[in-house]
């Protein structure tokens, strides 16, 4: 059945509560066939007073974690590496365990602490420790070796940054390639993307950007403008530069087919649940959410500082969107921005 037409009121409302909520922007930006619908709130630069514009380019986040699985699971079709097998065959001693398996690096079930957790306890000082440093993938895995490990390989579900950093590591190993030159040859030219790239450890986001304010931790503070970082605490698992139509091209090519095989997508697809409600699921490196009109979307979530993005289309890939807020942290963005789906893909709640 047709999908009921985008309710653009209800997702400039979503933007304008992101707004009160006490982000600078907000934006939104719908594809469905050759139409787009977009809308935008507030401000993308302070100093400038520049309006959000969908066309600028931003920082995603952990949305590159699906950019990551796509050039992983097309070096599983190559036979280049297996999922159900120890991470440790590909890289010898790295881990703990040898029951930690490729497969559970995918699903976040292999028990790794979460290196960030630590890093960013207190938001600001955190960032600002971290937003020029250059770190080697070996020094996160260390980070995260440092701590408990969160429960046995494969037992549950469990986010962790560190599982999508060692995922970087077994895309050099098996290409002798750097993953920015995977992510070029496999997806970025493939899929013309323009606006998307990959740029560790550069600080910079080149061209047309909106410009990203982290939220402190104590109420009140002025935002910190966050916008030239190296993204190296995160890298394979967080540190793309894309804009909102490059996501949404991204996001249906990957559900229709064009960048992974049938049988491969069907395991991305293969969904658990993550909450207690049952509505939001993790598979491969791709989250799904059902919203309340019973529309499951498709995509993936991003954290960093002063971004935060949702990256969801339909399971047939005909209707895409991205909405993002350039600000991040305590919740300012995700619960009042999460609207945007709802109105995005269930249109006109029931009068
Ligand atoms: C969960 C999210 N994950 C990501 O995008 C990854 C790359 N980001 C994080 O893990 C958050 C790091 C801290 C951000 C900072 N928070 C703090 O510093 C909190 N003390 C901030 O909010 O900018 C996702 O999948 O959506």
């Amino acid at each position: 059945p047709a999908l009921p037409a985008a309710d653009m009121e209800a997702v400039d409302q979503a933007l304008r509560n992101t707004l009160a909520a006490g982000a600078p922007g907000a934006l939104a930006r719908i594809t469905e066939g050759g139409r787009v619908l977009s809308a935008t709130e507030g401000v993308s630069d302070k100093v400038t007073g520049a309006a959000m514009d969908p066309r600028a380019r931003f920082r995603i986040g952990s949305v590159t974690k699906t950019f990551s699985t796509v050039v992983l699971l097309q070096l599983v079709n190559e036979k280049k590496i297996e999922l159900d097998v120890p991470v440790n065959r590909y890289l010898p001693g790295l881990l703990p365990d040898d029951r930690i398996t490729v497969r559970h690096l995918l699903t976040h079930r292999s028990g790794l602490s979460d290196y960030t957790n630590a890093m960013f306890d207190k938001t600001v000082p955190g960032f600002e420790a971290v937003r020029n440093r250059v770190f080697g993938y070996q020094e996160l895995v260390n980070l995260s070796l440092a701590e408990p490990r969160t429960g046995e390989p494969g037992a549950s579900y469990q986010y962790s940054n560190t599982n999508f950093v060692v995922v970087g590591m077994l895309i050099e190993k098996a290409t002798g390639n750097p993953v920015a030159k995977e992510y070029e040859r496999r997806i970025i030219k493939p899929l013309k993307l323009r606006d998307t790239a990959y740029v560790h450890p550069g600080t910079q986001i080149s061209g047309l950007h909106t410009h990203g304010y982290l939220t402190p931790d104590e109420a009140g503070a002025p935002l910190v403008d966050s916008t030239e970082q190296t993204v190296s605490w995160a890298q394979s698992a967080g540190a793309m530069i894309s804009s909102p139509a490059d996501l949404s091209t991204f996001m249906s090519a990957l559900v229709g087919g064009k960048l992974v095989a049938p049988k491969l997508l069907d395991q991305m697809l293969t969904m658990t649940p993550t909450d207690a409600a049952g509505t939001r699921f993790y598979g491969l490196g791709l989250r799904r959410y059902d919203l309340s009109c019973g529309t499951s979307v498709y995509g993936h979530t991003g954290t960093v500082q002063g971004f935060y993005t949702y990256a969801f289309t339909t399971r047939d890939g005909k209707r895409s969107m991205t909405a993002m807020a350039n600000t991040s942290n305590r919740g300012v963005a995700n619960t009042a921005l999460g609207a945007t789906l709802e109105g995005a893909f269930c249109g006109k709640k029931p009068a």
